[in-house]
């Protein structure tokens, strides 16, 4: 039988915290939320007021290529522009997650996600590596809404179930289109990519794999002390997130710290995750990113995980590969990758590593550069 997404955590179940706070009506900050100040944060650039930013692309800007590359080399995230995603598609997905994260505690419960499973609702799952509750709420999705809409509507799912399905397919073609710019912006064919045909379309049972994120950040009592969503990188091959017009999202940036991925109306932010981090040998690493939350607005943000067909080993790309760049990583699927990331979390790119390179870089994600409690 072939792998799917949903069995990706069978081996590593998430149990829930049994109490099933409403962070949406807490009026001081609990200790169970209270996390060591965001200002004694070592990699904090807000006092540095850090006027640099990710970049900008016009998807339809004949340099676009060359853009994606520079972006994918020194930054890992960018947001795009003109990606041709109608902006009526961004609002109706965004209201629907507003009136998801909106029905009450006990009703979000009946489409709660079981401890092994990938969908339904609940908190995110890289909560259990962190000794503090997280300022958020998620909802996962992994093709069709319908079986955890149903608990939550069940005379009135089809509005949701329908916007959500015309945004994954939206998303992935975006998805792919980004990928084969990533991709041809390190002189990478279609013909080189074995799990790909030759016009670029993925081969396969399902073809790609891919989840959909939401996720609510409600307005906190005490910003500075509470954590909306833990540093990680995203076990993809590459993320699309929609943020609404409230900041939160941040990037680490080498030598800055941590930089804010401020929300443009329409546009939508592109980040690099492990699994294109592999399949480059490293030549564009994932980006580690963090949300924060804020005092007075409540934030949401959707993203799109977007990723290989999950029985298809992943391997650096033999184009990437000589004698002076040896494979840094060895062959892994999705499904298994995400049971690694749930079983050792920032050590999962390391876990996979074959050799350590010359100059002593580390993984991304060993976290050794940045404190994750
Ligand atoms: C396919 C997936 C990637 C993800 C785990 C998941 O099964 C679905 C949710 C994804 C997400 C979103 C929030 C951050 C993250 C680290 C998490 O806890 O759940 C990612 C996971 C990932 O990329 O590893
Ligand atoms: O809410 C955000 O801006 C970040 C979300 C995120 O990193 C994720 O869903 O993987
Ligand atoms: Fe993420």
């Amino acid at each position: 039988m072939p792998s799917r997404l949903s069995d990706a955590f069978r081996a590593h179940p998430l149990y829930h915290n049994p109490k099933h706070l409403d962070l949406n009506s807490v009026k001081e900050l609990p200790d169970s939320h209270a996390w060591a100040s965001l200002e004694g944060d070592p990699f904090s650039s807000e006092d540095s007021c850090s006027i640099e930013t990710p970049p900008i692309i016009d998807l339809s800007d004949p340099n676009a290529l060359k853009l994606v590359g520079y972006a994918c080399k020194t930054w890992g995230v960018f947001q795009v522009i003109k990606h041709d995603i109608p902006l009526s598609l961004l609002n109706d997905i965004e209201s629907a997650g507003r009136t998801l994260f909106s029905l009450p505690i006990q009703q979000k419960l009946k489409a709660a996600r079981s401890p092994d499973g990938v969908s339904g609702y609940g908190v995110a799952r890289i909560s259990s590596f962190f000794p503090k509750h997280m300022w958020s709420e998620g909802f996962t999705i992994v093709g069709s809404p319908l079986e955890h809409a149903s608990l939550l509507w069940p005379q009135d799912y089809s509005k949701f179930c329908d916007v959500i399905e015309e945004y994954e397919k939206e998303m992935k073609k975006l998805a792919g289109r980004l990928m084969w710019l990533m991709l041809e912006s390190l002189g990478i064919a279609k013909e080189d990519v074995k799990w790909a045909d030759p016009k670029g379309d993925i081969k396969g049972e399902g073809a790609t794999a891919a989840a959909l994120q939401l996720n609510f950040y409600p307005a906190c009592p005490d910003p500075n002390r509470a954590m909306g969503l833990a540093a990680h990188t995203d076990s993809t091959l590459l993320t699309i997130l929609h943020q609404n017009n409230t900041s939160g999202l941040q990037v680490l940036r080498e030598g800055i710290g941590w930089v804010t991925v401020p929300p443009i109306h329409g546009a939508l932010v592109v980040n690099i995750g492990d699994l294109l981090h592999i399949l480059t040998n490293g030549l564009y690493p994932s980006v580690l990113h963090r949300a924060v939350v804020n005092r007075t607005q409540q934030r949401l943000s959707i993203a799109y995980l977007f990723g290989p067909p999950c029985s298809v080993q992943i391997s650096p790309l033999s184009k990437l590969v000589d004698h002076g760049h040896p494979p840094l990583y060895r062959p892994v699927t999705w499904n298994e990758y995400l049971g690694t990331k749930a079983k050792h979390f920032d050590k999962a790119l390391s876990s996979v590593r074959l050799c350590s390179s010359p100059n002593g870089f580390s993984d991304v994600n060993d976290h050794n550069r940045v404190k994750v409690g």
